[in-house]
Formats: C-alpha cells, structure tokens, sequence
C-alpha cells in the first residue's frame, strides 16, 4: 500500500468521526430490496456494513425484500407472478411461495450473512408474536371506484417495537420478513417498503434507508432527483413518471418523513458499500424525500 493511500484512507476514516456521533444510540431502518440482491459480493459488503454501523453503536434494523426470488420460485412452479399498482396478486398458493421464500431462504440467508461477518442478527416475520399486524388490503381500480381483491396481501393495521427495541438493547440485529397476521392468525404478504416504513415510525427511527436498484427516483428523461417534497411527489405520480414498484416505496417514503423520521432516502443498491456511503459520508447517493 502506497503512503499517500493509507494517508488517504486514515483521512477517510476521520471524516467519518461526526457522522458516528451524531448517529451514535440512534435507530436506523434499512430496507433492503430484492432487486438490490444481485451479486455475492454486493450481498457481503452490505453484511459487513450493517456489522460495522451496529459496532460503532448505531441500531440498524434491517427489513428485506424478495421480489424477484418469489418470482424465480412461482416460474419454476410453472406460475406466473402478477402485479397491480405494485402489489403482489397473492393466492393461496402464492402465499405459501411468499413464506418459503422470505421467512424461509431470503430472511435466513441475510441472517447468516451478517453473522458471518460478527454481527448477532435475529430472523423474525410478523408471526414472532404476532409483532406485525394487518388486514386484507383492497384495491381500487383506475377509476377510484371498484374495489380490487388482490388476495392474501396486507394493509398494515400496527407494528408492536417492542420485540425489535429488546433485540436492539441486546445487541441483536434484527432482519425482518414482511409478512403480517391478521385477527385470526393467517399470513398476509406485505410489501417490503411499507414495512420498512411504518417500522422506522414506531421505532421513532433517526433514518429511513430504502435499497432498490435505480440511482434514486429519476425524472421523466431518466435524470437523477436528488431531493423531493410532498407537493412535488404529487405531480410526479399525477404525470405517471412513478409507476409500479416504485409507487409502494415512494408512498411509504413520505409517510415516514411525514411522522417524523429525521431523514429518509431512496438508494441505489447496486453500487458497493452504498449504505456506508450514505450513513458515514457527506457524499449524498440517491434520493432524500422530505415532507415540505
Ligand atoms: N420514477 C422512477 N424512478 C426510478 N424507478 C422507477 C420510477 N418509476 C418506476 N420505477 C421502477 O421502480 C423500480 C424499483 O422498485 P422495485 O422493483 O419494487 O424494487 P425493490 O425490489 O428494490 O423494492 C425500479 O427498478 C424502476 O423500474
Ligand atoms: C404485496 C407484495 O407485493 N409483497 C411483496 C413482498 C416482497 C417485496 O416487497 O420485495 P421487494 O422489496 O424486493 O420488491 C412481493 O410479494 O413481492
């Protein structure tokens, strides 16, 4: 290693002293995306970058994806996967596909990463004591008029912190299926980004980080909007520049910055150690969503 690199590096490391201060003790709810999941390699780095952020003594939380994983399932079952207004159609079946693939494969395979890097992660799904409320969610159709049964999918009704803040003050890191239960004890399939969104409200989190694979939310000719408010939100869905996943993880974006989640960002997952980048540096990656 050349002297002014490590010079370098040292002065990196340094730069990184506020943030830890001003973030020390404080809840960070990281969402992290299944189409962010693409590579080992990515998939270590943001193991070992949740490890790092927990050791400095910051409370990462993590919620995770798995769309396109329930998809590579429901193809090799010979079913196809079907989507309205970025939701899941889920079937009974599908369901079933849903709980194996992420409290089962996904979850576990998240957990086992971030232990392997020293972390002391914990697997949980809304059935861990019930922790996840929800209810069936209905959608309207395009007019706003008809309701739309898209199946076992949730609307969430209330998410108990508790098990999460006993995990945090334990040292634990937990790492969040999101699958809810409703009054009578079945699964229902809840987006991941809605979760993660209504989890950093009632954990009062300082952050909200959403991993997806685009640079952030983008305009109409692909341009990279680094920062959004509310109104703003409202013409882009109005002129249909957000469409598809992006409305759910958007939605949920806002709502958090509107109940008082200090900071709440859009990321690209793709890119290495982008949770680093965003929680340790000044450099600002992806999207900032405020609520004015
Ligand atoms: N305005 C937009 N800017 C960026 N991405 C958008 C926009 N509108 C729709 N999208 C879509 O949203 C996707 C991200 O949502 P999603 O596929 O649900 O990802 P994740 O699995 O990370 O939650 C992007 O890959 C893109 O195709
Ligand atoms: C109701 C609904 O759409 N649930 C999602 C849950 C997983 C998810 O949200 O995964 P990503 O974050 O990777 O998109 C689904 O079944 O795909």
């Amino acid at each position: 290693m050349s002297e002014i690199t490590a010079q370098t590096k040292a002065e990196i490391l340094s730069e990184a002293l506020p943030y830890i201060q001003r973030f020390f003790d404080k809840t960070i709810v990281i969402k992290y995306g299944g189409n962010a999941m693409i590579d080992e390699e990515l998939k270590e780095g943001f193991a070992s970058d949740v490890v790092l952020l927990k050791l400095v003594g910051m409370n990462p939380v993590v919620v995770h994806g798995g769309g396109p994983q329930i998809n590579d399932l429901l193809d090799r079952i010979g079913k196809k996967g079907e989507f309205i207004q970025g939701m899941r159609v889920t079937d009974a079946e599908t369901m079933d596909v849903v709980e194996m693939v992420l409290g089962g494969h996904v979850n576990k395979e998240i957990v086992s990463l971030i232990n392997k890097h020293g972390g002391k992660a914990i697997g949980l799904t809304g059935q861990d004591s019930h922790f996840i409320r929800a209810h069936k969610m209905m959608l309207k159709d395009d007019a706003g008029e008809e309701t739309v049964d898209i199946g076992q999918v949730g609307e969430i009704d209330k998410i108990d912190p508790a098990i999460v803040t006993h995990l945090d003050a334990a040292d634990f890191i937990p790492v969040i299926a999101p699958i809810g239960v409703d009054a009578s004890g079945e699964s229902l399939n809840i987006n991941a980004d809605l979760v993660a969104g209504k989890l950093a409200e009632v954990l009062k989190a300082e952050k909200l980080i959403l991993m997806t694979n685009t640079p952030g939310v983008l305009d109409k000719e692909g341009t990279l909007l680094t920062k959004l408010t509310a109104k703003r939100i409202d013409e882009l869905f109005a002129d249909g520049t957000i469409s598809g996943g992006m409305l759910p993880k958007i939605g949920s974006a806002l709502d958090a910055a509107k109940s008082g989640v200090n900071s709440v960002h859009i990321i690209d997952g793709r890119v290495k150690h982008a949770l680093l980048l965003e929680v340790l540096t000044e450099q600002g990656v992806g999207t900032m969503i405020r609520a004015k």
